[in-house]
C-alpha cells in the first residue's frame, strides 16, 4: 500500500513523468507514440471529435500496438449501453470521461477510471475531485465555452491547487515547447496532449510526438 499522497505533487523529488498521446487515429500514430516511449495512447469515441474512431479502427489500433502501452478510451457523455458495446468490442485499459458524467455515470464498467475536469478560475478543484472517489487520477484541461476537448490552448497553471487528493493528468494545449515548464511548474503525475503533436486534426506528427516524449524525459 502507497503511503497516501504518493503522488501528490511535489511529493517525490525526481518524480518520472509520464506520458499519453491522445486522439490516436491510425496505426502509423500509434506505434510512433509506442516507439517514442508514451505511457498510454489515448482513443476518442465520440463521433463529434475530428479524432473519432470506430471499434474497428480502435482494434486495429491496439493489436499492433507492443505490450506495457496502456489505452485509454476517452467518452464524451455517451450512454452506458454504448461504453459497454465498446468495452465488449474492444481491449481498453482504462477510462476517460471528458464530458459532464456524474461520479455514478463513471462508475461500474471493470476498468479503471478518471474524469476530466476543465479548470476555470474561482472553482473549488479539490472539492470537485473528491466528488469523484473512485477514480484513478484526475484530468485537469482547458475550459473552452461549448468545447468538450481538444482545445489545443493552455489553462492557467497557477489555478492547480498543490494539494490534489488523486494523481494530476496535466492537459490543454501542451506542446514540445511548453511541456517542460508546465512539468516544473504544476509537478504532474502525467501530461497529456493532442493537438499539440499534430499535422493536423486527427493525424500526429512523428517528429513532434518524438520531441515531446523526449523533453517529457528529460525533465526528470
Ligand atoms: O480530441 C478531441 O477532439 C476531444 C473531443 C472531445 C473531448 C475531448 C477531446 N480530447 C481530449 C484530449 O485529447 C486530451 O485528453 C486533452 O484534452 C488534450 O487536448 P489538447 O489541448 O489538444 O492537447
Amino acid at each position: 500500500m502507497l503511503p497516501s499522497g504518493v503522488f501528490s505533487r511535489g511529493y517525490l523529488p525526481l518524480p518520472i513523468v509520464r506520458s499519453k498521446i491522445c486522439g490516436i487515429t491510425n496505426v502509423a500514430d500509434a506505434l510512433v507514440a509506442a516507439e517514442a516511449g508514451a505511457d498510454a495512447i489515448g482513443l476518442v469515441f465520440y463521433s463529434k471529435s475530428p479524432r473519432a474512431v470506430n471499434v474497428v479502427q480502435a482494434r486495429e489500433i491496439i493489436a499492433a500496438l507492443p505490450p506495457f502501452v496502456t489505452t485509454v478510451g476517452l467518452f464524451v457523455n455517451a450512454s452506458r449501453c454504448e461504453i459497454n458495446e465498446t468495452l465488449d468490442a474492444v481491449a481498453l485499459d482504462m477510462l476517460q470521461f471528458h464530458g459532464d458524467e456524474t461520479p455514478a455515470d463513471c462508475e461500474g464498467f471493470h476498468r479503471p477510471w478518471y474524469k476530466a475536469l476543465r479548470v476555470r478560475a474561482g472553482e473549488d478543484i479539490c472539492a470537485e475531485v473528491a466528488r469523484y472517489a473512485g477514480a484513478s487520477a484526475v484530468l485537469l484541461d482547458t475550459f473552452v465555452e461549448g468545447v468538450p476537448g481538444g482545445t489545443g490552448e493552455i489553462f492557467d497553471w497557477s489555478l492547480v491547487p498543490a494539494n490534489l487528493p488523486k494523481p494530476l493528468i496535466l492537459a490543454g494545449g501542451l506542446t514540445p515547447q511548453n511541456v517542460q515548464q508546465a512539468i516544473e511548474r504544476v509537478r504532474p503525475f502525467a501530461v497529456d496532449v493532442s493537438g499539440g503533436v499534430e499535422l493536423r486534426k486527427g493525424v500526429k506528427d512523428a517528429a513532434r510526438v518524438r520531441e515531446f516524449v523526449r523533453q517529457v524525459r528529460a525533465s526528470m
